[in-house]
């Protein structure tokens, strides 16, 4: 029997996806959860993880970018990092030593609204003001660049005029709790 793959989920806030990506793995053999950090002491994605027994850590930018950050991953020996609604740049040392094996969920439609810039409701705001008639995910691998990776899976939902930022997040939202934690499993093997 082979171990279990060792995910850890960088978030920087809320942590809706993080806890369904947990809850999907939360009775794997092939597949554990080893991890949460995120970027932000305050952020409720930690008190997620507190729900099932997942160990946290916290890191700022500075020492992201002094190598901290992949000292950890690498103590823990993970094998595959989940960006969940993480919002700082991941650096090149990072995203070297976890080449095609770290994954980011993006809120929009690839490579429309990506880049700098492009995070949370300023996304779902800059559909609206475009007058798009849908939107979705995008989920894809993580390279040096902002949302310029290997694209993996894509889904999309119906808007209309009538449709505000947050109800384009929540069609979003629901998106990615559908289909985040299953591209996963699939990405890693589990
Ligand atoms: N090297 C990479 N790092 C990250 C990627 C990536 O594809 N390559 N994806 C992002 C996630 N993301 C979109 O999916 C994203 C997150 C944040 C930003 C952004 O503009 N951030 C601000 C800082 C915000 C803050 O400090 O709170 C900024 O850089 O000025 C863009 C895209 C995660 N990292
Ligand atoms: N560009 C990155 C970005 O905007 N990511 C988005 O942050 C949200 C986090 O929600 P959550 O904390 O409830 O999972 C998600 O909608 C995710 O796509």
């Amino acid at each position: 029997m082979s171990t279990p793959k060792r995910l850890a989920i960088l978030a920087s806030g809320s942590g809706s996806n993080a806890e369904k990506i947990m809850e999907y793995f939360q009775h794997s053999d092939k597949a554990e959860i080893a991890l949460i950090a995120s970027n932000k002491p305050d952020a409720f994605v930690l008190e997620r993880a507190k729900k099932f027994d997942v160990p946290t850590f916290t890191f700022s930018r500075k020492e992201m970018d002094a190598g901290i950050l992949l000292e950890k991953l690498q103590a823990e020996t993970i094998d595959w990092v989940i960006l969940a609604g993480f919002l700082l740049k991941i650096p090149d040392h990072l995203t070297q030593a976890y080449s095609d094996k770290m994954v980011n969920i993006h809120p929009a439609l690839l490579p429309k609204y990506g880049g700098k810039g492009m995070y949370g409701s300023f996304v779902h705001e800059a559909v609206k003001a475009a007058g798009d008639t849908d939107t979705g995910i995008t989920i894809h691998l993580v390279n040096e660049h902002y949302d310029e990776g290997k694209i993996i899976f894509q889904a999309s939902t119906p808007i209309s005029p009538l449709d505000t930022a947050d109800t384009i997040a929540d069609k979003v939202h629901a998106l990615e709790h559908e289909h985040f934690p299953r591209v996963v499993g699939e990405l890693v093997g589990a």
